[in-house]
C-alpha cells in the first residue's frame, strides 16, 4: 500500500503577496487526494491540521502513523474527522464496524489505535475525505448524518449564492477538541460560496470541491480583504486557507464542498466580514 506524507509549510501575508501562480498553487493546493488502495495526507504547519483521501477498491487500507507524527499510531494524539464523498464504506475503529455512505461522516476521538477503511464494492468504491488535529483529550467516536447536523440555508438565487450549510462535526452535534467539519451544497443557478467573504484569525481552513461537473471548475479566492488572489480549482481537489485569508468560491456552475477548520476557539460563528464593496 502506498501512503504519501507531503508537508506544507505556514506563510505570512508579506511572503505571499509575491508568490506567482505556480508559488500559490505548490503552496495551497491539494491536486490529488484519491489514489487507489491509497493513503494521501497534506501535513500543514497552520495549526498541524492534516488532510487527506483515502480510496479502498481492491482491499482494505489501514491509517498508519506517518513520519511528520512520530507516534506509535496515527491518533496517538490527534482527532480524525472522515466525510464520505464515493459510494459506501466502512470505517473499522478498534474492532468496531460502522457503516459510512455518500456525504456521511464519522468522527474518532484521540487513542483509537487502528482504523481501517474499506469499501462496500470495488466497482464504485468510497472516497474518504478526512481532517485530522491534535487533540488533548478523548472524545467519543461517532457516525454523523445530514439527520443529525446543525443544517442552515443562506443566500439567494438572485445573488447567485443560495447554498445549504451543514454542519456535521461541530459542537453543538457532538464534542471535539479544536477540529470542525460540515459539507455545504449550492443550488443549481448559485455559484458563490462563502459570499460575503470573512476571515477568522482565529483559525485555519481547508476546502475541498466535489460533485464539480465534468468540464467545469471553481475559482477560489484567498488573501487579505483588500489584496485578494485566486486559484482555479478541479473536481475533488482541496486548498489551505492561512488564517489571515478569505477563502471564498465562484464556481462555472453549482457544487458541493466541505469546509474544516481548527484552532483558537470551536466558535463557528466567529468570523469577521469582508463588505463585498470593500475586497480588493
Ligand atoms: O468558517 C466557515 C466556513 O468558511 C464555511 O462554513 C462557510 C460556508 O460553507 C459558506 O458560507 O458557504
Ligand atoms: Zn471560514
Amino acid at each position: 500500500m502506498s501512503i504519501q506524507a507531503e508537508t506544507r509549510y505556514a506563510s505570512s501575508p508579506q511572503e505571499a503577496r509575491g508568490w506567482n501562480t505556480e508559488q500559490t498553487r505548490a503552496a495551497l493546493l491539494i491536486e490529488q487526494l484519491f489514489e487507489q488502495d491509497g493513503v494521501r495526507l497534506v501535513y500543514s504547519h497552520y495549526d498541524r491540521f492534516i488532510t487527506g483521501g483515502i480510496m479502498p477498491v481492491n482491499k482494505p487500507v489501514t491509517l498508519e502513523p506517518v513520519d511528520q507524527l512520530k507516534a506509535q499510531y496515527f491518533l496517538e494524539r490527534r482527532e480524525l474527522g472522515i466525510i464520505n464523498v464515493g459510494g459506501a464504506g466502512m470505517v473499522t475503529v478498534d474492532g468496531e464496524v460502522f457503516d459510512i455512505d455518500f456525504k456521511e461522516a464519522l468522527y474518532i476521538g484521540r487513542g483509537k489505535k487502528e482504523v481501517i477503511f474499506s469499501s462496500k464494492n470495488a466497482g464504485t468504491p468510497a472516497k474518504f475525505y478526512l481532517n485530522s488535529t491534535p487533540a488533548h483529550t478523548t472524545y467519543p467516536t461517532r457516525r454523523i448524518t445530514k439527520q443529525d447536523a446543525e443544517v442552515v440555508t443562506l443566500g439567494a438565487l438572485e445573488t447567485a449564492n443560495h447554498r445549504t450549510i451543514n454542519k456535521l462535526i461541530v459542537n453543538s452535534v457532538l464534542p471535539t477538541c479544536q477540529l470542525q467539519m460540515g459539507m455545504t451544497e449550492l443550488k443549481p443557478g448559485s455559484v458563490w460560496n462563502t459570499m460575503p467573504a470573512h476571515t477568522h484569525d482565529r483559525r485555519m481552513e481547508v476546502y475541498f470541491y466535489f460533485e464539480v461537473p465534468q468540464g467545469q471548475s471553481v475559482c477560489h479566492f484567498w488573501g487579505q480583504p483588500q489584496e485578494t488572489r485566486h486559484i482555479w480549482m478541479q473536481n475533488d481537489q482541496a486548498v489551505i486557507s492561512p488564517s489571515w485569508s478569505i477563502h471564498s468560491g465562484a464556481g462555472t456552475s453549482n457544487y458541493t464542498f466541505i469546509w474544516g477548520m481548527a484552532g483558537e476557539n470551536l466558535d463557528y460563528g466567529d468570523m469577521d466580514g469582508c463588505p463585498i464593496t470593500e475586497l480588493r
